[in-house]
């Protein structure tokens, strides 16, 4: 197994390497970091990243369980991104490479949130292509519920066209959960939209092809919002937009021993 020295240590990072593709992920959150496909960094990373392995990574594929969003007093997102997960495999190959990470309950989990899980993260790198799945388990005796996101932050300007979601309708995090009709472009405005289904979304030569989610979320701080954010350049809001697969608008129940699957594949072209 390699690591990546290049990452702060804090975050435990490994590589994964498939022909000239490359990726890169760590322990710290199950949180894929980096994913160079066709010579180009497709994801984008905060320089201003948290880096002491406590604080969620601005950038990347975060991974946002057991809700989605804000909880008063408690973590934003949940708790799986600020958490260190194990990773259990990593597989090189010249036609696909993997690596396998797993996340379960623990006493520091059990105090916010007081029921048993296993959450295994799949990473999937073929030429021009990612595959995320990620598995959840009840492993516990009662059911859960449970919101849940892949919140990816793409390398691309905010502006980027977005011809699926035109004219679709959508929640507005911003102005209360108001339905809104999707229009372009979204920059330099803020945006922060649920927009319910949505499978298939092409941006700017990537396919992005959602599963397990009711919603995709869209979002980009703007200008001010960016300002806001002690870890994002205030410029750089410019440089990512978040296209998440979600279940953010309705809690799915999980009895105990069932399992759930949410994930996102993006493909070149
Ligand atoms: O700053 P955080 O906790 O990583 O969240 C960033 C954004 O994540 C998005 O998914 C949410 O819809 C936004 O409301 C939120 O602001």
């Amino acid at each position: 197994m390699s690591s990546n020295p290049t990452y702060p240590s804090a975050w435990h990072c490994h590589t994964l390497q498939c022909g000239p593709d490359s990726l890169r992920l760590c322990e710290f959150g199950g949180q894929v970091l980096s994913w160079c496909s066709a010579g180009k960094e497709r994801l984008w990373l905060s320089p201003l990243a948290d880096d002491s392995g406590s604080k969620a990574i601005r950038g990347g594929v975060p991974l946002c369980f057991p809700w989605f969003g804000g909880r008063p007093g408690l973590p934003s997102h949940g708790f799986a991104r600020t958490r260190r997960w194990q990773l259990l495999r990593l597989e090189q190959g010249e036609q696909q490479a993997q690596a396998k990470l797993a996340f379960s309950e623990d006493d520091h989990t059990l105090a916010l949130w007081p029921y048993r899980f296993q959450l295994t993260l799949t990473v999937t790198l073929r030429p021009g292509e990612l595959d995320l799945a990620l598995t959840l388990h009840n492993t516990g005796t009662e059911s859960w519920d449970f919101t849940a996101a892949l919140h990816t932050y793409l390398g691309m300007a905010p502006d980027t066209p977005l011809p699926e979601l035109v004219g679709r309708h959508y929640f507005d995090k911003l102005s209360d959960g108001q339905d809104k009709e999707f229009l372009q472009p979204i920059a330099p405005n803020p945006i922060d939209a649920i927009v319910p289904g949505l499978g298939r979304i092409d941006a700017a030569g990537l396919s992005l092809h959602n599963h397990g989610s009711d919603a995709t979320v869209v979002w980009n701080p703007g200008p001010s919002g960016a300002k806001a954010l002690a870890d994002v350049p205030d410029a750089a809001f410019a440089e990512f937009l978040c296209l998440e697969s979600a279940v953010a608008l309705q809690p799915v129940t999980l009895a105990a021993g069932a399992q759930y699957q949410l994930g996102q594949r993006l493909r070149l072209g």
